[in-house]
């Protein structure tokens, strides 16, 4: 690949060495459109961006929060899904990592049959089972009560996440708390299970506090972006089904 790399950055900027606050760092993987820059924009900035282009590399998000009077920081790495803007940063993507978070489209079945070559992945680069994992259906917004049959049902979801031993949540980048409901015959039923994206925030807090090890000044915390040198592509439109 005719690619280069450009690391721009703050390595252990001055205000993350001083501060006592200890951050994590948390890997955003899952297939090219699922919504990860999205998803890591509302859980960073609290909104859903307008425009979006095809991550090239890596960007880095952070969000900070309070656990238990104990203020963390989770540090998001927003990956690249389309492998040709990734393959040559893999290494430093799983370097150091204290959580992942396996993203698909809940409204494009590809998306979470391709959650298996993500789980290889991860196993490729050595990322032990101590590593807490969370899987997360993204844009339920567009789930439609007519048309399941091209939508991951949240129970096949459930037992993926059961067998790999990771924490499920569906919930959408753009709409967080819109509910799905069923008016038919006048009567008003959820249709399924929604969270918002500040329960996520807090499941990834609450697990990472209890982590031992989060980066330090030996292992300084990045601020910035990897790129692949690449001239930037409009995001394709993907469809499903
Ligand atoms: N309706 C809806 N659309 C979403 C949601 N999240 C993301 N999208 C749309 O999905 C498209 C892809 O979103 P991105 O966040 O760029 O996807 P990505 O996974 O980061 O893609 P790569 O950078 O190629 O890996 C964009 O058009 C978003 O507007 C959501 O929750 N609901």
């Amino acid at each position: 690949m005719d690619s280069s790399l450009e690391f721009s950055s703050s390595l252990g900027s001055v205000s993350s060495l001083l501060s006592r606050c200890r951050t994590f760092k948390v890997l955003v993987i899952g297939d090219s459109g699922v919504g990860k820059t999205c998803l890591t924009h509302r859980l960073c900035a609290g909104e859903f961006p307008r425009r979006t282009e095809a991550t090239i590399g890596v960007d880095f998000r952070e969000r900070a929060l309070e656990i238990d009077g104990e203020k963390i920081k989770l540090q998001l790495w927003d990956t690249a899904g389309q492998e040709r803007f990734r393959k040559s940063l893999v290494q430093h993507y799983y370097r150091n990592v204290h959580a992942v978070l396996f993203v698909y489209d809940v409204t494009c079945p590809a998306s979470f049959n391709g959650l298996g070559a993500w789980v290889e992945e991860c196993r490729q680069n050595s990322l032990g089972h101590e590593i807490p994992r969370f899987l997360i259906g993204n844009k339920s917004d567009l789930r439609n009560a007519s048309s399941t049959s091209c939508q991951v049902s949240q129970e096949l979801a459930m037992n993926f996440a059961k067998t790999h031993a990771m924490v499920f949540f569906e919930t959408s980048a753009k709409n967080p708390l819109k509910k799905q409901l069923n008016g038919r015959r006048g009567e008003v039923e959820e249709m399924f299970q929604q969270s918002g994206v500040e329960d996520i925030v807090t499941a990834v807090g609450t697990t990472l506090k209890r982590h031992k090890t989060p980066l330090t000044a030996n292992s300084p915390a990045y601020s910035g972006s990897f790129k692949v040198h690449k001239k930037k592509q409009q995001k394709e439109l993907w469809t499903c089904c």
